[in-house]
């Protein structure tokens, strides 16, 4: 498949989606650490995509999201920001109401 749409696939398909270096468990810088933190913080599942083990993904997304870094947030298809926005939303509390309103609108099947 075409990088850019195993991108588009990716979020389409995932309605909470982080891309980021490492995984939040195991972050490999400072910025997607705080970011996925904070999006753990929400306490809804989330799905990530760790750029570092897709390389072709690092390249390709700047161009399709018009947005130079990582990590980058895509929820319900948009582009949210990156760390800086996601920082500044959580203390605001809008990230922890974005994301639940949208895990309302998309329960996980285990969940059903
Ligand atoms: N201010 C940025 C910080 C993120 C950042 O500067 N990321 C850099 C270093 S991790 C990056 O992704 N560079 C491009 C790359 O490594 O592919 C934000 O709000 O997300
Ligand atoms: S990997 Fe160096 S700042 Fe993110």
């Amino acid at each position: 498949m075409e990088t850019v749409e195993k991108i588009k696939q990716q979020i389409s398909e995932n309605p909470i989606l982080l891309y980021m270096k490492g995984s939040p468990k195991l972050p490999s810088c400072g910025f997607s650490a705080q970011a996925s933190q904070a999006l753990m913080s929400c306490g809804e599942a989330f799905a990530y995509v760790d750029i570092l083990q897709n390389p072709d993904i690092r390249a390709e997304l700047p161009n399709y999201a018009d947005w130079p870094t990582f990590p980058q947030l895509w929820v319900e298809g948009e582009l949210v920001g990156g760390c800086d926005i996601i920082l500044e939303m959580f203390q605001k509390g809008e990230l922890q109401e974005l994301i639940k309103e949208v895990a309302e609108r998309h329960p996980a099947p285990s969940e059903e």
